[in-house]
């Protein structure tokens, strides 16, 4: 297993230790030494990965550098060419592809649904093909709409009268309907817009709070893996596998050129993602409130409104959720026309302000913390 985490800089125990974690929470699937190759070419070149249980995995990579084909030969709708693929610790080669395709699910880029299907067949499509009557697979199917956000009055439309965020939506419904502890999901929200994608990983999240299923998601958008990720393995061009490792780890110490590179040269801010805003000073509303400043929050139905100034309103910057994370805080006071970053509550009411300067400090103490060098 040490290709698992290779040349990641860790410290040899600390890499035992996770090893170690991993295999007490127990794995989902293992890859050892497993090789694809069409013809000569190598597609996926001596990958070997423990992938956790109750865990989201994320594959990473650029285009072509063989996320799909590795996510593929675990149900078998790929075959692999030499190595070994262990399902919850069973070799796949010991079920028939069809078996394993019925026990994983699956959810593809565009859904994969069947379009002369309606909506609540294409959820209970695993259920009808295990038996389950069809009365209850579809009262099944409806409580699923409900989990995933839909609308029952849905279940009778046609694939092709949805919008592509509810189609993934049915596409994640049908997937959790197999009742399958194991979910693949190949770039399932690569063709909706960026407002319906950040819907639909919070959807994501919220689901697995609830379900703890092992999902191996694929992407090609690190922002999307460090979102969603326990753990993301970042593949290289060649089918090489490049990193394994927490969100956290591969930010703060890329294995090689190739994966400081691919997480960017914004790595600092993403960095923030994972330090916690919980000690910055929440100011009151008022506190910007004075006569020699020369903006002002508005406030309606306390909701904030944006900012008046010399008599003109401002649409406000983003907005700080409390809970939130240093980088939110950090986008609150830079997007903010006044400086001042906004606080509201979950119900998206204003409670206070964030000043910059205790943000930028913020900032310094988790650098100080980590390297503990000003
Ligand atoms: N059936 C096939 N026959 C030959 N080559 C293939 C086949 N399927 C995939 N490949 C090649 O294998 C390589 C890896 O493809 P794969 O789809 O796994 O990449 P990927 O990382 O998922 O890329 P993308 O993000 O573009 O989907 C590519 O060079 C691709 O052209």
């Amino acid at each position: 297993m040490d290709s698992l985490v290779q040349e990641n800089g860790d410290s040899q125990a600390s890499q035992a230790d996770r090893q170690k974690d991993r295999s007490e929470t127990g794995a989902a699937i293992e890859f050892r030494s497993v090789t694809k190759k069409y013809g000569s070419h190598t597609v996926v070149e001596n990958l070997s990965l423990t992938i956790p249980s109750g865990k989201i995995t994320v594959f990473v990579g650029p285009s072509g550098c063989g996320k799909t084909t590795s996510l593929r030969m675990i149900n078998r709708m790929v075959e692999h060419t030499s190595g070994e693929i262990l399902v919850k610790g069973q070799p796949n080669t010991e079920s028939s592809p069809h078996e394993l395709r019925r026990s994983i699910g699956y959810v593809l880029q565009q859904a994969g649904l069947m379009p002369h299907r309606k909506i609540i067949d294409n959820i209970a499509t695993v259920p009808y093909l295990k038996n389950v009557p069809k009365k209850q697979a579809r009262a099944q199917a409806k409580e699923l709409m409900k989990t995933v956000g839909l609308s029952e009055d849905l279940a009778n439309r046609y694939p092709a009268q949805l919008s592509g965020g509810q189609a993934q939506r049915v596409g994640v419904a049908r997937a959790l309907a197999s009742e399958s502890d194991i979910i693949l999901m190949d770039e399932p929200f690569s063709a909706v817009d960026p407002v319906v994608r950040a819907d639909l990983q919070q959807e994501i999240l919220r689901l697995q709070e609830k379900f703890h299923r092992t999902i191996i998601f694929v992407t090609h958008d690190i922002d999307e893996a460090i979102q969603l990720g326990d753990y993301i393995a970042v593949f290289a061009t060649g089918g090489r596998l490049a990193q394994f490792g927490t969100p956290e780890e591969i930010l703060r110490e890329p294995a090689d050129d190739f994966v400081s590179g691919f997480v960017g040269r914004d790595r600092g801010m993403r960095r923030l993602t994972f330090a916690s805003a919980q000690n910055l000073p929440i100011h009151p509303l008022e506190a910007q409130d004075t006569p020699w400043q020369k903006w002002q929050l508005k406030i309606k139905d306390g909701m904030p409104a944006g900012w008046e100034t010399e008599g003109r309103t401002i649409p406000g910057g983003s907005l700080f959720v409390e809970g939130g994370t240093l980088r939110d805080a950090l986008d609150s006071v830079l997007s903010s026309p006044s400086g001042w970053g906004v606080v509201v509550d979950r119900q998206g009411k204003a409670i206070g302000l964030l000043n910059s300067d205790d943000v930028l400090d913020a900032t310094e103490e988790e650098r100080y913390r980590r390297y503990g060098v000003a």
